[in-house]
């Protein structure tokens, strides 16, 4: 056992009036823990959710991860860290690659300092699928946060601090994606936009993340990185599945054509990665690579290469049209657009 465990803990969420953060909060809130301390840099949107939560569990701290200073005022004090804190938009990262570097790297290594300044007991590090073969500044940037917590981890094995990174593909209905687009489009009687009907994402839900993470904070070794299972399904099945659950029969289409950055399929899990992935059925584990610098007796061992393949969202479960339909079903956003229709 780790001794660590989420009632009665302190635990600081960076970005924690997002998405990921702020579902985060409401889950622990359930778990009798002693404190979450919210830490952004938005005054409104940690008002809004001061407002939606009203718990006094629950304190909100103005910062910005890329400010040294402001991080180590909210660490200090903190049992569990879930950093959530990022730039994630891929248009913009390609644009703005420094920024996304200053936040996402230079950020990410302060709140890694902090904590094991601090003697945080555990810090779980957010990524995304676009983090694996990156070829977008947003995804690089994720794949050099990645890297600085592995070295964080690898540098600091005997310190009480365990670091673990969780990684996952899209979210559904997450702000500015696909799926409330293409039901805004509907509800205008506007044609769908098609990028290519080809193109595969993983599914995952707000809710199926938070296991993980909780998993990470109580029993993750140093240097682990977990990634949760997941289906997939194409674009053209995405939008056949929204298009009956709105009641549109044989919706107008246009394709617009791949965008900047935008990859046909995502990995979970490199073909290096799968090659020390252990199966824990609803998800994967890869441990840390511990070896040294010096290769040397490594090489005269030996280390057998599994022939495997990525974990992508072309060779996961695929779903068809009626499978979609009953995931997105799931949802609550899709369950009030269905109970509005229905009354
Ligand atoms: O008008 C559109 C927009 C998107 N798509 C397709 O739908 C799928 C999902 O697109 P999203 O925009 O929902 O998601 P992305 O995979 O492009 O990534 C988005 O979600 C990520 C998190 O999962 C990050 O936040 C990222 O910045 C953001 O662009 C993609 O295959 C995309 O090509 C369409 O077919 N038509």
């Amino acid at each position: 056992m780790s001794g660590r465990q989420i009632p009665g803990s302190v635990v600081t969420i960076t970005g924690g009036t997002g998405s990921f953060g702020s579902t985060m909060t409401r889950h622990l809130l359930t778990q009798d823990v002693a404190e979450i301390r919210v830490f952004s840099r938005d005054e409104s949107k940690q008002d809004a959710m001061r407002h939606a939560i009203q718990d006094s569990r629950v304190r909100f701290y103005i910062g910005d991860v890329r400010d040294e200073k402001s991080v180590n005022q909210v660490i200090r004090g903190t049992d569990l860290v879930f950093h959530a804190a990022a730039l994630k938009q891929v248009p913009s990262g390609e644009f703005f690659p420094m920024e996304a570097v200053a936040t996402n790297v230079t950020g990410s290594a302060n709140v890694l300092q902090a904590g094991l300044e601090y003697g945080v007991k555990s810090i779980v590090c957010l990524s995304t699928d676009k983090a694996v073969y990156p070829i977008n500044a947003m995804g690089m940037s994720k794949a050099l946060m990645e890297k600085t917590a592995m070295a964080y981890a690898r540098n600091n094995l005997d310190a009480a601090t365990s670091i673990s990174v969780t990684r996952y593909g899209n979210v559904m209905y997450s702000r500015g994606s696909v799926i409330p687009l293409f039901v805004d489009q509907l509800k205008r009687g506007a044609p769908l936009t098609i990028t290519d009907p080809t193109m595969t994402r993983f599914l995952m839900s707000l809710a199926q993340s938070v296991d993980l993470v909780e998993y990470a904070f109580t029993q993750s070794d140093t240097g682990d990185l977990f990634v949760r299972k997941a289906p997939a399904s194409t674009v053209a099945t995405l939008l056949a599945a929204v298009a009956r659950i709105a009641g549109v029969d044989d919706p107008d289409v246009t394709v617009i054509g791949t965008r900047h950055g935008e990859k046909l399929y995502e990995s979970l899990l490199s073909t290096e990665e799968m090659a020390h992935a252990q199966d824990f059925g609803d998800y994967y584990r890869v441990p840390l690579d511990t070896r040294t610098l010096d290769y040397a007796p490594y090489f005269e061992e030996g280390e057998q290469q599994a022939p495997l393949e990525a974990y992508t969202s072309h060779n996961t479960t695929r779903l068809g049209v009626e499978e979609t339909v009953a995931l997105l079903e799931t949802l609550p956003e899709i369950q009030q657009l269905i109970g509005s229709r229905t009354s």
